[in-house]
């Protein structure tokens, strides 16, 4: 009897909190059985070879699941996807992995035992170093996850606790710093996380002092006002600061959207040819032709290639926003949910205004400047915006501009006053 080899089992990259939990379990932390929705195929595929490998957002596996034929169940849903469930190894052998990997421990090796814990996505305040006192060494856990509320990114949070471990020290108390995955959730479970967490490494947890109010701290922020600084160490106040610049310093992406032909290049180009004329922000136009002919090179005009097109402008964008550009992008981008994922991307790194250019289609296909409606009529163009093709208007626009009787320099100066009132320009350009 030949004894066939069981297959291999397939990969897959979950969404961000539950790729946090699995990478904590693999730590020992938090429950070890996880459940994961997966596509039908991957669900087959995994019950067959009884291990599914979570991979990272690189690729890069992340922990295995073993699935149990005890515990492994399918739930079907509409989506055509089925939740796994199994056990996640843990991986007490294997190196650590991920950015800042030098300050990533495993529980299982590196202990604590007896010290005092400050566990966070957030740089400390003030009342909480103070709880944590001077009698006993201080562990800053820093957790590296995804966020029911923007904050400092894990990078901000870090450079700050480094800095302030390097000043208690200083003062003779023996400090460290961790980096730990985990998510945030926003609600009761953060509390039982940060416990076990401070507690898998021997830790006692400092129980926060103040609850950072990310609404009220952004509120400040972006009246360019200071965060008290009794509240926030120094380090913690800069990280704060970093997250939320002022608005004429921080990452702005401006967004138009709206039918071809609407003018959205023209409006789009007068407001870049004026702002590099007045300020000193640093400007990049992410004009929808240019854009097709680099980064969305090959790509159509199916619903799949404009989602494609249009998240990557916005990948783009944010990444111009993360060092505090000034991006002003102008595809057709039809689609509410993906202006949507585009908005929350950029959100995570800078502010987003959202433009549209309302012309109707009537007035658009009147200009017809590049022949286009003449042929999407014809049926020579097929999936046309406008014609054949939807567009999704949108609800949540900072500005509606119908350019049919307005001329291009008062669409323009709506732009920047738009800017210049929400703070984002200096009130009275050079
Ligand atoms: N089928 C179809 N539908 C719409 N537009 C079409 C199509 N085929 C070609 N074109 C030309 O492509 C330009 C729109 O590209 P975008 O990248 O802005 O579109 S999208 O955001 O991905 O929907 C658009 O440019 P603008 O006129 O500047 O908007 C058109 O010139
Ligand atoms: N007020 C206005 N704002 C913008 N474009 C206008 C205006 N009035 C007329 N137009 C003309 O409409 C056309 C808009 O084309 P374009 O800016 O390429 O639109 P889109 O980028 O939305 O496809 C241009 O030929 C432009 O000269």
């Amino acid at each position: 009897m030949t004894h066939s080899p069981s297959p291999q089992p397939p990969r897959f990259t979950p969404d961000a909190v539950t790729l946090a939990e699995v990478e904590l379990a693999r730590l020992g932390i938090g429950p070890a059985e996880i459940s994961i929705n997966v596509p039908a195929d991957i669900g087959s595929k995994a019950r067959a070879a009884g291990r599914l490998v979570v991979t990272d957002r690189e690729g890069a596996p992340a922990g295995t699941l073993d699935i149990h034929g005890s515990t492994a169940e399918a739930t079907g849903d509409d989506h055509g996807t089925v939740a796994v469930r199994g056990t996640v190894g843990t991986g007490d052998a294997d190196e650590p992995r991920g950015p800042h990997s030098s300050l990533r421990a495993h529980p299982g090796k590196t202990r604590f035992d007896g010290w005092s814990a400050i566990v966070s996505h957030d740089p400390p305040d003030t009342y909480t170093l103070r709880a944590a006192g001077t009698d006993r060494p201080l562990l800053f856990i820093v957790l590296d996850g995804p966020r029911e509320r923007p904050g400092p990114e894990t990078a901000v949070t870090i450079r700050a606790v480094l800095t302030l471990r390097e000043e208690l020290r200083d003062t003779g108390q023996v400090a460290d710093v961790v980096l730990v995955p985990a998510p945030h959730y926003g609600d009761h479970r953060d509390d039982a996380l940060a416990v076990a967490i401070a507690e898998s490494f021997g830790a006692d947890l400092v129980r926060p002092a103040l609850r950072a109010d990310h609404a009220a701290l952004q509120e400040g922020l972006d009246g360019g006002g200071q965060l008290p600084a009794a509240e926030w160490p120094a380090p913690s106040l800069e990280a704060w600061r970093r997250w939320r610049p002022p608005r004429h310093e921080r990452g702005l992406v401006v967004f138009f959207t709206g039918l071809s032909g609407s003018g959205k290049s023209t409006v789009a180009r007068a407001v870049v040819d004026r702002l590099n004329e007045t300020t000193d922000r640093t400007v990049t136009l992410l004009d929808g032709d240019l854009v097709r002919r680099n980064l969305s090179a090959g790509l159509g005009f199916s619903r799949a290639d404009r989602d494609r097109n249009v998240e990557r402008i916005g990948f783009v964008a944010a990444e111009i926003a993360r060092h505090g550009g000034l991006v002003v992008c102008a595809p057709i981008a039809p689609f509410a949910a993906t202006r949507a994922r585009v908005r929350q991307m950029v959100s995570a790194t800078g502010d987003f205004v959202l433009i549209h250019v309302a012309t109707p289609v009537e007035e658009c296909e009147r200009r017809d400047r590049k022949g286009l409606y003449a042929r999407a009529r014809a049926g020579e163009l097929p999936d046309f915006t406008g014609i054949s093709s939807p567009y999704e208007t949108p609800r949540d626009a900072d500005l509606v501009l119908d350019t049919t009787h307005v001329s291009v320099d008062e669409a323009r100066d709506a732009v920047l006053g738009l800017l210049t009132e929400g703070g984002w320009l200096p009130p009275h350009p050079t």
